[in-house]
């Protein structure tokens, strides 16, 4: 991995540089880094110049820290215990909430100014939306603990750090937010990474003691010696059903946090539960471990010396239970990330989705043909707690009607004629945990619409041929570019399934209305590749591009993008002559004129005048709104219009 100094940076710069235009992996990325710095480049965020992120408001912190006063009373011993470890070492600890959201640090002084020049403080936001990749916000993407050094940060400006950070999870297995040490990326990180594991390891198992009311605590340990330390497995039952545990538990018994509250003790272990004392119990695979239980909380036990040169059990690193990684279904997709672009009332959007999808509310995006629906739910799936589960999508305008059903709800073995032989789950179980995509729901069959408003209600799904129903926890996110009142109204959508849908609804401007057009076009471009060859647009053509109606949207722009630059030499500048004849003239203007034989300096003067105009009408004549629209400077635009400058409009 490159270290420091300039012919680093230079090839840190070049790696990053391959990755975002051709999606060439760095030799330095290590594997489990590379989903994340794709989910970045689909997410738009910015690598090189990161948004200034400002500490929130102190009413929206105190909120914060209020809705965190459990992690933060149960931290509270291990962040005084780490600051002070830090003191003479150039790093920092900190507490973030599950959203990312840094709550507290403790450190050392001079490494919290530097941290501060990267917004590393109390009320930022780390999570990789806001931050790109970085162990904070990775560890909450990913549900494990993360180690990101110096140069693998997406944000340029985070190589001043190396982070190691590991989430603390609930009793249940929720994610309660993520002990992190940030140092410099000089120091070795294995130190710093075995200190969280321990602490969060502590934290946990204090968490445990909180509440015994009317359950029953287990703890186990191969050696009774290490009992009632916080390497023992902790399972709660309430009568006899398994509610909660930690992760050693969880690795130990071989269990899934899903297990929670469909186990049974009886189902772990032989005999009946231990009543308060210290005894042997045999599990099932016949190996013995020592078990205490309590149905209060549990004696102050005197700690054994904790085994400090040992790992950690149970690493939730390799244990967190994951659906199939949603991190690259279709890598191709992936590419060209650099050319992504969201501008703030997209990224507003994005961020309300988000907090939808994470409170299961179903998601419904309008937005004519291209306008970026597909990509939008991309990046809506990699930013929520779902994303390291499955994105499934359908189009239900693209398959025929006899095979929705079958695709939607799966089918078991010889269900109908033609089933492959061994059945199919359906894309509804695929989407077990994670996102269901339907996109053109508004195309979805009537007699369809019956069965999913059922799944949806009930979050049960029974494959067709099959009797058993499975639940199933999914969100919708749905996209149309139908206006579904009229479809209602036309009695081709129902009415109740458009409730049960039309909960959060994002809608995505056309491009003929985006005010941004210069830095859509901008970004578009760079994405294409044009940068590295040295092309560019000159600004006639790209007054004429923003004129243009584009009933194809961004999926049209792009695409046109992509073949002008494939289609051009290294270091050409693009005028209007080298725009396919349909984009030389804006289609909306009146009465056009037969196209002259060659496109000679008049033609070309008459379009970039009449987009002009447009522009300036378009922006009721405020001459500086109007130059923006078109991506030049004021004065460029009175210059093409031949008129001296009025200062102010
Ligand atoms: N935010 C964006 N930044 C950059 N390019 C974009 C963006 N949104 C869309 N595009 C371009 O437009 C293409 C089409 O996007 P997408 O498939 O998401 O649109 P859609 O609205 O789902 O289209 P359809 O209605 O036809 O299904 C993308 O492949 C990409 O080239």
């Amino acid at each position: 991995m490159p270290t420091s100094g300039s012919t680093d940076s230079a090839a840190i710069r070049r790696a990053r540089f391959l990755f975002l235009e051709r999606g060439e992996v760095p030799p330095w990325l290590p594997g489990p880094l590379v989903s994340s710095w794709q989910r970045c480049a689909v997410l738009g965020v910015p690598h090189e110049r990161p948004e200034i992120s400002e500490p929130v408001m102190q009413r929206e912190f105190r909120l914060a820290r209020e809705r965190s006063e459990t992690l933060l009373g149960l931290a509270a011993t291990e962040l005084d215990a780490l600051g002070e470890c830090m003191e003479d070492t150039p790093g920092l600890v900190l507490l973030t909430d599950a959203d990312g959201m840094v709550l507290e640090r403790r450190g050392n002084l001079d490494f919290l100014q530097k941290a501060e020049q990267v917004a590393l403080q109390p009320g930022v936001n780390w999570s990789e939306q806001a931050r790109g990749t970085n162990a904070i916000g990775t560890a909450l993407t990913e549900h494990r603990s993360v180690l990101v050094r110096g140069c693998q940060h997406f944000c340029q400006s985070n190589e001043i750090l190396t982070c190691s950070a590991v989430p603390v999870l609930t009793p249940t297995g929720e994610m309660a937010g993520v002990l992190d040490i940030s140092s410099d990326p000089r120091l070795a990180p294995g130190y710093a990474r075995g200190l969280i594991q321990m602490a969060v390891a502590q934290i946990e198992h204090r968490w445990f003691s909180l509440d015994l009311r009317g359950r029953r605590m287990v703890t186990l340990h191969a050696n009774p010696a290490l009992l009632g330390t916080w390497q023992e497995a902790i399972l709660l039952f309430e009568e006899d059903v398994l509610v909660a545990a930690n992760r050693v538990a969880i690795t130990l018994l071989g269990l899934e946090w899903g297990s929670l509250r469909h186990v049974r003790y009886a189902h772990l272990f032989a005999g009946a539960m231990p009543e308060g004392l210290v005894v042997a119990v045999v599990m099932r695979d016949g190996r013995k471990v020592f078990a205490r239980s309590f149905s209060q909380k549990p004696p102050a036990v005197a700690v054994p010396e904790p085994d400090r040169g040992r790992a950690v059990p149970g690493d939730s690193a390799r244990r967190v239970p994951r659906g199939r990684s949603a991190a690259d279904p279709d890598p191709e997709r992936r590419r060209g990330p650099a050319g992504i672009y969201w501008d703030a009332a997209s990224r507003e959007q994005l961020n309300l989705a988000v907090r939808a999808v994470n409170a299961g509310v179903p998601v419904m995006i309008l937005g004519e043909t291209g306008t970026g629906k597909e990509l939008f739910t991309r990046a809506l799936h990699a930013a929520s707690k779902r994303g390291h589960r499955n994105l499934v999508m359908l189009n239900c305008a693209a398959i025929p009607e006899g095979l929705i059903e079958s695709e939607l709800f799966g089918y078991e073995d010889g269900a109908f004629t033609g089933a492959r032989q061994k059945g199919s789950p359906g894309k509804i179980k695929d989407a077990d945990g994670g996102i269901l995509f339907l996109d053109e729901i508004g195309d979805m069959p009537l007699s369809m619409q019956a069965r999913l408003l059922r799944v949806l209600q009930s979050k049960e799904v029974a494959p067709l041929g099959g009797s058993r129903a499975a639940v199933v926890d999914f969100v919708p996110v749905c996209a149309t570019h139908r206006n579904l009142e009229a479809e209602v109204a036309a009695g081709r959508m129902r009415q109740d399934l458009f409730y049960r849908l039309h909960h959060f609804c994002v809608r995505l401007t056309p491009l003929r209305e985006r005010p941004d057009f210069p830095v859509l076009l901008d970004t578009l471009l760079q994405g294409s590749g044009a940068g590295e060859r040295g092309i560019d647009l000159a600004p006639e053509a790209r007054a004429v591009l923003q004129a243009h109606t584009w009933p194809g949207n961004l999926r049209e722009l792009a695409n046109l993008l992509r073949t002008l630059v494939a289609l051009a030499d290294d270091g050409t500048l693009l005028g209007v002559e080298d725009l396919p004849p349909e984009y030389r003239r804006p289609p909306s203007a009146p009465a056009p004129a037969p196209p002259p034989p060659a496109v000679g300096p008049l033609h070309l003067d008459a379009l970039t005048r009449q987009a002009v105009e447009q522009a300036i009408a378009a922006n009721k004549g405020n001459m500086t709104a109007a130059a923006k629209a078109l991506g030049l400077h004021r004065s460029t635009l009175y210059r093409m219009l031949g008129r001296p400058k009025v200062p102010g409009r």
